[in-house]
């Protein structure tokens, strides 16, 4: 619930990045809405971008023909945290990209140094046009989208916890499974040449294994309020 004092203060640029199913989503969604922030999800912008290049038959494992078409698709974010939207090419596309195909075939197409300069501006562009502030999540968003935010926050967890909590949301996914393919997400996202999934060195590490969704939560809008108040 936004309060009185969180609608008068300073706007704040607040970066959270990590591995997958560290959080971030949850966690951003959460503070942003409590703190009446925009909310900006970016990896949904590369699992759009991946959708439109699979349903129009573009060959993923080829990143010239990817980077030939990056500019094509029209990719529009909702910043709303309650309600995060993602159209493409005026499609509703927010079920589709959560498919498991394009989880498989997302770190290749963000890979392409095209996608990502398309992606990056378009992220840019948004966080600028954020009246009261927003809070971007990604792998690369205090390192190169947006490298002089005000906070940025990393988060992390073991594989185990993290393979736990995504097989709950899978009804009960084998856990090695998800286990394997999430560090080899990771893996793919941490080792590209361009913008890789990396911790911004002013980043402030919080390591969600042993906390609950609220616990991090309540940490991460202490650090923003702490920071508004020194702006
Ligand atoms: N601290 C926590 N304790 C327990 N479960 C959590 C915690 N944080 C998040 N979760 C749960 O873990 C799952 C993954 O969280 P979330 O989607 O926010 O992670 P993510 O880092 O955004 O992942 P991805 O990068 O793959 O999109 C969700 O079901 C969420 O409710
Ligand atoms: N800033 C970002 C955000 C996401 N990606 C890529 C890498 C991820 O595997 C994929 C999907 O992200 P998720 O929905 O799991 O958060 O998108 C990236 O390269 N840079």
């Amino acid at each position: 619930m936004e309060t009185t004092a969180a609608r008068t203060a300073p706007a704040v640029i607040v970066a959270i990045d990590g591995p997958s199913g560290t959080g971030k989503s949850s966690t951003s969604k959460a503070v942003a809405a409590q703190l009446g922030l925009s909310y900006l999800d970016t990896g949904a912008q590369y699992r759009a971008i991946t959708w439109w290049m699979v349903s129009n038959g573009i060959d993923v494992t080829d990143p010239s023909e990817i980077a030939a078409v990056a500019g094509k698709p029209d990719i529009v974010s909702g910043t709303n945290p309650s309600a995060p939207a993602i159209t493409v090419d005026g499609t509703d596309v927010s079920g589709p990209i959560r498919t498991q195909e394009v989880t498989s075939k997302v770190s290749a197409v963000s890979a392409v140094p095209e996608v990502r300069a398309r992606i990056t501006e378009l992220q840019r562009s948004i966080a600028k046009s954020a009246e009261r502030g927003i809070v971007v999540e990604g792998r690369d968003i205090g390192t190169t989208v947006l490298p002089d935010a005000d906070l940025k926050i990393f988060l992390t967890a073991s594989p185990e916890a993290r393979a736990a909590r995504r097989s709950g949301e899978l009804k009960g996914a084998d856990l090695h499974t998800t286990r394997e393919a999430l560090l080899k997400r990771d893996a793919a996202d941490s080792s590209r040449k361009t913008s890789p999934l990396a911790k911004a060195d002013d980043a402030v590490e919080v390591d969600t294994s042993d906390l609950t969704l609220q616990q991090v939560i309540e940490c991460v809008v202490t650090l923003v309020e702490e920071k508004r108040a020194t702006k």
